[in-house]
């Protein structure tokens, strides 16, 4: 049931370990609905694995994930969260509409459903296209359209644009902001710091830590900055713990 009220994502003290390292250091957070908001970090921050927190795929040390109201990883938020991870999740030898036929079978989505997505990812040319002869961009969009079957509420999107060219980049940020419009929301991770203006909502992160969660304008008065990137780094020596590391990452 769809409750605007209730958070898209809520974080509370969540820590997480990934092999010997503590990854996550006692997350607090709220992500509201109906936005597009971008996690924000440099290679290695903990940004897949706070994802994969989200989805419930990942190990929590200490701390609760509360995701459309329900504890991250309940049986019945499959089918109201899509995730797509950095690596397309597509069998190659299928066309890209057997792949959504299948995937919309598994799910138990609606059959009109196949259509709908081709048609929001701009798909139909390479719908009797074999997935693995797919461009880079065409191969993302067939991924993104898999996790919008059966209309999740959220959208997990692990770096969805990366190795995108930049015209390919603005389409994809233009479906999300149509996704959005129609309701849904999404958290999308980049390391890529000219695509934070493209959000309506921005958490920074370094290090397992989130040194920022504001629109991206509330960033740059709060810093000074005349652009994101420069943002970010200022608040990095703003941070007792970072700043001593002299930004180094
Ligand atoms: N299976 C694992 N075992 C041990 N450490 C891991 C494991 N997976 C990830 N890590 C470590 O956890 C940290 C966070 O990794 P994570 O993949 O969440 O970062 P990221 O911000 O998504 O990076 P990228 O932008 O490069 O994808 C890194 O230091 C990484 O080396």
């Amino acid at each position: 049931m769809m409750n605007s009220t209730i958070p898209a994502i809520a974080l509370d003290g969540l820590h997480v370990r990934r092999g010997r390292s503590r990854v996550l250091h006692g997350l607090t957070l709220s992500v509201p609905r109906g936005e597009v908001v971008g996690l924000m970090g440099p290679s290695g921050c903990g940004k897949t694995t706070l994802m994969r927190a989200v989805v419930g795929v990942q190990l929590v040390e200490s701390g609760t994930v509360t995701v459309l109201g329900r504890p991250a990883g309940s049986a019945d938020l499959r089918r109201r969260v899509g995730y797509v991870t950095q690596d397309a999740s597509i069998y190659d030898d299928l066309t890209v509409r057997q792949n959504l036929d299948y995937f919309r079978a598994v799910l138990g989505a609606p059959r009109t459903d196949v259509d709908r997505v081709i048609e929001e990812t701009d798909l139909g040319d390479n719908a009797k296209q074999l997935a693995g002869s797919l461009s880079g961009g065409e191969r993302s969009r067939a991924s993104l359209a898999v996790a919008m079957l059966g209309t999740p509420e959220l959208l997990v999107l692990d770096e969805p644009t990366v190795g995108l060219d930049p015209v390919l980049r603005v389409d994809l940020w233009r479906l999300f902001h149509n996704l959005t419009a129609a309701g849904t929301s999404l958290l999308v991770s980049s390391h890529v710091m000219d695509e934070a203006t493209r959000c309506d909502r921005l958490l920074l992160m370094r290090e397992g830590e989130i040194l920022a969660d504001d629109t991206p304008a509330g960033i740059l008065s709060s810093t000074g900055a005349s652009d994101t990137e420069s943002a970010f780094l200022e608040l990095i020596g703003r941070h007792p713990r970072h700043a001593a590391k002299g930004g180094e990452r």
